[in-house]
């Protein structure tokens, strides 16, 4: 399950003359890789030989993790088991791209890796700002080495946003430009990071003004902030300017999870209490769902217990948990979840059934669907969730399958889970966001083709975009005349019902994560 939480990374690659499809090994160290047939022999004396005990562990590996985020694509991994739960995995990494190994990471060196990464990729924007400000020549930054731009950039965040013990920091990042890098890197850090050092016991950081016209201000908050300037335009022109920054406010804070207790295992949130309460992970219960509890740390926790792998519960945020309310599953149902993969919601509709009724897992994704599958047993629900692998658009036309209920969770910019996925904002953009509006008229017209008269559609979305939600539901109605609102109030808390009678979690007003869904029944 853990894999569920990917924070699936593709900032776009900061190339400077380095292919982004180029293993990070063949950049940095080109003549160091070992053939394969030699690693098994040597990989003993390896080990030792290329052990580094002077480099600080949680550096080396966020710095390398950082590089294969924007360089390579990669998953930042934040909750995966496998990323962030192994020091091993790691430390493969940092050897194969800076040629050493640090001493293992413990659990405090895991939980730096998750906050230096998290908010290093959060604060990118600002962090850029400070450094470009600091460096004598202009061009110094624009034909920077990678490797050294993710040693300075979380340099300047341990020091500005982490208030870490500033001297300490200097001399850490630059032993670790010397040692991953040369003398000469270490030099540069050193100048830059004690500047920003000097700056800041002066409280006199370079820090943008919010004035002149529109566009000066959108710029300046969107540094300030850290976000791309067209959220900020965007944000500004539906919620003014003051809810835009709580808004990014709050995507840069850390973020908390809900868990959900899985009943289809006979698990109930009482024993989940408990097994939290042994593992001194402290919680909240959540006011709105019966099984689900809130975590804001300890996460790793429950990762390592074995909780997830066990299909004992699910990490889920209460508002995708709350679209699942709306839907209102009841055993004996029929059931399509449209746009299925990797089936957070399938899996909490199909423990709603009690083992009657039938859920039908569409997605385009083979791989994610596979995800679905595999979880789908661990949750003890595979036997009532039939997964197809399909274009909604096509499978539409060739079934004359009818459900009593249809779940569209349509693709969507994602705007509403930015605090979770910290990456995000750095890879939408406006033009994606007018490709998605297309796609999820497309996917709702074919959505409602598989609704019977009489029956339930509903539209859901992690965006907090107007036209991603209201807008899109409000031209669906005008080409479909056969479907009517049907208000969200049995389902969910007044306070999260909108005037249309939509359902809508504001991260700002609610401290959840941005979802909207709308109830929409089909005519008998
Ligand atoms: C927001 S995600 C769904 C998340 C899922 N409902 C959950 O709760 O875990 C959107 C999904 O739509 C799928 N998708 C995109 N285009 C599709 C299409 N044309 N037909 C079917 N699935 C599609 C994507 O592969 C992706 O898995």
């Amino acid at each position: 399950m853990a894999h569920l939480l990917s924070m699936g990374v593709t900032v776009s690659p900061r190339t400077q003359g380095i292919s982004s499809s180029k293993p990070l090994m063949s950049v940095l160290h080109p003549s160091s890789s070992v053939p394969a047939n030699r690693r098994g022999r040597d990989s003993q004396i390896h080990r030792t030989q290329k052990l580094n005990l002077e480099v600080s562990p949680h550096r080396a590996v966020s710095a390398v993790r950082l590089m294969r985020i924007e360089l390579g694509g990669a998953f930042a991994d934040l909750l995966n088991e496998r990323g962030k739960g192994s020091g091993d995995n790691e430390m493969a990494y940092v050897e194969r791209t800076l040629g050493f190994r640090t001493r293992d990471l413990d659990a405090r060196d895991l939980r730096l890796v998750t906050d230096v990464v998290g908010g290093t990729i959060r604060w990118r924007r600002f962090l850029d700002h400070l450094i470009v400000s600091l460096c004598n020549d202009k061009n110094a930054f624009s034909s920077m080495e990678p490797l050294l731009l993710q040693i300075l950039r979380i340099g300047f965040y341990e020091i500005v946003k982490l208030n870490m013990p500033a001297y300490a920091v200097v001399d850490e990042n630059v032993r670790l430009a010397k040692v991953a890098l040369r003398p000469g890197a270490g030099n540069m850090v050193n100048g830059i990071l004690r500047k920003l050092v000097l700056l800041k016991e002066r409280d006199s950081i370079p820090i943008p003004k919010v004035e002149g016209d529109d566009r000066s201000q959108a710029r300046a908050l969107a540094t300030l902030y850290s976000h791309p300037v067209w959220m900020v335009r965007r944000w500004t022109k539906y919620l003014g300017q003051e809810e835009t920054i709580r808004l990014m406010e709050w995507n840069n804070r850390e973020p908390s999870f809900s868990l959900r207790a899985n009943s289809a295992r006979g698990f109930t949130r009482g024993d989940l209490v408990k097994q939290l309460d042994l593992l001194e992970v402290p919680y909240e219960l959540s006011l709105h769902l019966p099984n689900f509890v809130r975590v804001k740390t300890g996460l790793q926790a429950v990762i390592q217990a074995g909780m997830l792998k066990e299909g004992k519960c699910a990490v889920q945020d209460e508002s995708a948990g709350m679209i699942v309310s709306v839907l209102d599953p009841q055993p004996g149902e029929s059931i399509i979840d449209c746009c299925a993969a990797p089936g957070g919601k399938t899996l909490f509709m199909a423990s709603q059934l009690h083992g009657q009724g039938m859920v039908s897992a569409i997605d385009i994704n083979e791989g994610r669907l596979r995800i679905l599958q595999e979880a789908a047993k661990l949750h003890q629900v595979d036997d009532i969730i039939t997964t197809i692998c399909a274009d909604l658009r096509n499978f539409v036309k060739s079934s004359p399958q009818l459900s009593d209920k249809v779940l569209l969770d349509a693709p969507c910019s994602g705007l509403g889970v930015l605090s979770k996925r910290a990456d995000l904002r750095w890879n939408k953009t406006l033009e994606d966001l007018e490709e998605l509006k297309n796609l999820q008229d497309e996917l709702l017209d074919a959505a409602s083709g598989l609704v019977k008269p009489g029956g339930i559609l509903v539209y859901s979305t992690c965006s907090i975009d107007p036209e991603e939600n209201e807008e899109r539901v409000a031209a669906f109605l005008l080409r479909h005349p056969a479907f009517g609102i049907d208000h969200v109030q049995k389902y969910v808390p007044s306070d999260y019902i909108t005037e249309r009678g939509f359902y809508y979690s504001n991260p700002v007003k609610h401290c959840l994560d941005g979802a909207f869904a709308a109830r929409l029944v089909r005519a008998l």
